[in-house]
């Protein structure tokens, strides 16, 4: 039956219950009928349509929420809750035993009444907060948009009933497995649920793992995760107007249980100044565990409350030394619905929110510590450090505006780094090449120079430099060259490992976005996570089961050696070499952009954390986002496989790696000639620019003699390739030419002659639109009076591409900081 055609229905069911004959409180619930009926005629719609319509629906059961509560009645004690005089025992008896990803999706509008959608499943997001009744009644919305009453029977245990709040907070996102439509007593549509195991809190989200099929947006499909973000439910733990929680979680404890608990809390504080922060989670969850042993009961105690606050806060500090940033929100949060003004675990929740991008919502919980007269011994220069830090991200995410000089300032200090994450026009999709799987692409026209992404690491690792001290030379070497298959470098790789796998094992959403990455040394997967998987707005939910307990002493989940095993080949993919070769870092998004040796953006780094990917020429809706993995794009394809090879394990297939096949063995010749040329000035000191008199006009000549050669071959062979082409030939060897040309008085009179620096460069343009290692060759000699004025304006393009737009000034300053950082870190890694 479909819901436009309820009126014989409605006429049935009203037989069956006359409109008024409530359960439980008549008044309340015939006024708020009442009101709905005459809200729905107002609006001219028939009443059934709107059954539907959120806002009544919500603003009906707010006011009935507000009535119980002004009369002051307890709504219904545990005994009654349990043995609801609704209870079905054979509804109660149906388990759906079937796997929530076996079932189809259903919607709200879809759904008939009296019937049992068998093998269906409905996704949605509570929209208001609970009213315990003899049954838990919410309101819950579907991804259309669509409202209906949830009414769920039989919350059996004694810690479900006293946390009704935490498992139906609003904003939680639900799954109804096989739901049943019914007309309640008060005559309104509403989805009944007996067997309260049938309700899956915060489900995983359907098609976001790279296993699953996935990458259709279908009616079918589940809700998108902004629908199902709970920031409504952070904003509302922090707004003033929530009441005092103890009423609501007064729990059961015993005295000698909450010595225990203590105890443990004790030994928890220990490791904490010990700096085991794992050592230290451990025993705040022994605490917890003993202030709520599981299905047993206890006469209430005042102090297990505060006891309480204080373990899950403090685990709360130690995942954030950890930045397990979900966990540590989980926890805080927690705290928060015990005790809302605990200042502590406000300011653990804001730093945690802060960590997972929630910068409007750390501040909020900043500046409540500061609005309080008791700081609870916080000090009040880092929580205004820390509201100041949030709301400059909320800035630059706002936008997109980031003060690039402050940042290297920053690190050059070795200062903490301010710097919001921020996504633009960018989501994921198959790749254009199908051999690649995922790639990302631009969901609206850009420009070059407009900034993509800016993002923060989610974990980093470098290796110690003791670690280098006695090697073997082979072992230096293949260090030294970057590759993946050395043991020493292998260390970074499960360094990374291990805090990924420590802080996926703390938290269901950040395991989902980990797996999402692809694995395979070729992208073979088609599957593509939504964009929606990676919404900062969506909180780890606290009810990963159907008991409270599980709730608040949730352990992490032990991974499997084989789930480790991935995450370890998953990390060897998408980390990124940096730190002069002797670290990698591991960002999220930008972890689905491909390679290319054309690529059309760039990617800038700050340290091992900060990376701002920006365009760097025009592209159009939907063209999919390319960079270059190689530090210097700039080489020929021999030294470009090479290091695509060892250092991300892949062979190149874009355009100009098959050009430069097709003209081999031809390029190889003039390559290896180079090479030599470079090796016979670095023996003869020409490099290291100390050479006088005679050796320095050997040196001279030998370099006139490559680059005469590399002008002859250009002249020679380039008439039968397209311009693109050319460019692209004569980047391969811009690299030479930038440390040929480097301070050198006689080739510069050659190149001016040639205009070769303007051509070289406006080949590394076209090529690469912009590359910052070229640039730092190429930036005494374009600094210098008699370079030509179109070689700066090339330069000037390539620094807007890398840089953004910068006033005059502070370019400057940034690019001379910029290249101090990158010689450092080439020093770096020589050492
Ligand atoms: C960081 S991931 C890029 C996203 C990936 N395609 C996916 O499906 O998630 C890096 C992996 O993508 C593949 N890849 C990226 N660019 C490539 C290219 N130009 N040629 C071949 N493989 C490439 C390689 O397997 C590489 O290890």
């Amino acid at each position: 039956m479909c819901v436009c055609a309820h009126t014989d229905t409605h006429v049935h069911i009203a037989k069956m219950f006359p409109l008024g004959d409530a359960a439980f409180n008549k008044e309340a619930l015939v006024s708020n009928h009442d009101l709905l009926v005459s809200q729905m005629k107002e609006q001219g719609r028939e009443v059934w349509d709107g059954a539907f319509n959120k806002q009544a629906l919500v603003s009906n059961h707010e006011r009935l929420a507000r009535k119980v509560k002004e009369q002051g009645r307890k709504v219904c004690d545990s005994e009654n809750f349990a043995v609801s005089i609704f209870s079905n025992d054979a509804l109660l008896d149906r388990q759906v035993p079937v796997p929530i990803e076996d079932l189809d999706p259903i919607l709200i509008n879809e759904l008939q009444v009296d019937f049992h959608h068998r093998g269906r499943v409905l996704y949605g997001k509570l929209c208001s907060e609970p009213v315990r009744m003899a049954s838990v009644l919410t309101v819950l919305e579907d991804e259309t948009g669509d409202a209906i009453l949830l009414s769920v029977y039989n919350m059996l245990s004694e810690g479900d009933i006293q946390y009704v709040h935490l498992l139906f907070h609003k904003g939680l996102n639900v799954a109804i497995k096989e739901p049943f439509l019914n007309i309640s007593t008060f005559g309104s549509l509403m989805i009944r649920v007996d067997n309260p195991s049938d309700l899956v809190h915060n489900p995983k989200i359907r098609n976001a793992g790279r296993k699953s099929n996935c990458g259709s947006s279908s009616s079918s499909s589940p809700p998108s995760l902004s629908l199902l973000s709970s920031s409504s439910s952070s904003l509302s733990l922090l707004s003033s107007s929530s009441s005092p929680s103890s009423s609501i979680y007064s729990f059961p404890v015993q005295k000698d249980l909450l010595v225990e608990a203590r105890k443990f809390r004790n030994q928890g504080n220990d490791e904490f100044k010990r700096k085991d922060w794992k050592q230290a989670i451990k025993f705040y969850t022994e605490a917890v565990k003993s202030l709520l042993p599981s299905g047993q009961k206890f006469s209430s105690h005042p102090e297990g409350e505060r006891e309480l606050v204080l373990c899950l806060s403090n685990r709360a500090e130690s995942r954030l030394r950890l930045k397990h940033y979900e966990a540590a929100e989980r926890d805080a949060r927690i705290a928060l619905e015990l005790q809302n003004d605990h200042a502590k675990s406000l300011f653990r929740r804001g730093k945690a929110l802060h960590g997972l991008h929630q910068y409007n919502e750390a501040a909020l919980c900043f500046q409540k510590v500061l609005n309080t007269d008791d700081l609870d011994g916080l000090s009040q220069s880092e929580l205004e450090n820390n509201l100041k830090a949030s709301k400059l991200c909320c800035k630059q995410i706002r936008t997109g505006n980031y003060n690039l000089l402050g940042l290297c300032k920053a690190l050059e200090a070795g200062q903490d780094l301010m710097c919001g994450e921020y996504v633009g026009p960018v989501e994921i999709g198959p790749s254009k090449d199908n051999r690649l799987g995922c790639g990302l692409r631009v969901t609206r026209a850009v420009n070059p120079g407009d900034l993509l992404i800016a993002s923060r690491a989610i974990a980093h690792a470098k290796l110690d430099s003791s670690m280098l001290r006695g090697l073997s030379e082979e072992e230096r070497n293949l260090l030294s060259s970057g590759s993946k298959s050395s043991s020493v470098f292998s260390t970074v790789y499960k360094d990374i490992a291990t805090q990924v796998i420590r802080r996926a094992a703390s938290s269901d959403r950040f395991r989902e976005r980990i797996y999402s990455l692809s694995a395979t040394s070729i992208g073979a997967s088609n599957n593509i996570p939504p964009m929606s998987l990676f919404a900062t707005t969506d909180l780890d939910l606290v009810a990963p089961g159907n008991s409270i307990a599980d709730i608040l002493y949730k352990e992490d989940t032990i991974l499997s050696a084989d789930k480790e095993e991935h995450i370890y080949t998953l990390i060897t993919n998408n980390a990124c070499q940096v730190a002069g070769g002797l670290g990698a870092s591991l960002w999220l998004i930008p972890s689905f952009i491909n390679h290319s040796c054309i690529p059309n953006a760039c990617w800038m780094r700050i340290g091992q954390e900060i990376l701002f990917v920006r365009a760097v020429r025009h592209l159009v809706e939907g063209e999919e986002v390319t960079i270059s993995y190689a530090e210097n794009g700039a080489l020929p394809l021999s030294l470009r496989t090479s290091y695509l090879e060892r250092c991300r394990g892949f062979k190149c297939r874009c355009e100009r790696c098959d050009f430069e096949a097709s003209m081999e063995p031809f390029m190889k010749q003039l390559e290896v000639k180079a090479l030599d040329t470079l090796a016979q000035m670095d023996t003869l000191g020409y490099v290291e620019k100390r050479l006088h008199g005679t050796a320095r006009e050997a040196a001279h000549t030998v370099a006139i003699e490559i680059v005469k050669s590399l002008e002859w071959a250009f002249q020679n062979i380039s008439s039968f390739m397209d311009e693109r082409k050319k460019h692209w030939f004569r980047t391969s060897f811009a690299a030479f030419y930038l440390r040929l040309i480097d301070d050198d008085d006689i080739l510069r009179e050659t190149i001016k002659e040639k205009q070769l620096l303007e051509i070289v460069l406006r080949a590394v343009q076209e090529t690469l639109g912009a590359s910052e290692d070229v640039l730092a060759c190429a930036r005494e000699r374009v600094c210098l009076e008699e370079c030509h004025p179109s070689s700066r304006e090339i330069v000037a393009a390539m620094y807007g591409c890398l840089y953004g737009k910068q006033s005059p000034s502070s370019l400057k300053k940034l690019i001379a900081l910029r290249h101090s950082i990158l010689e450092a870190r080439d020093v770096g890694a020589m050492e």
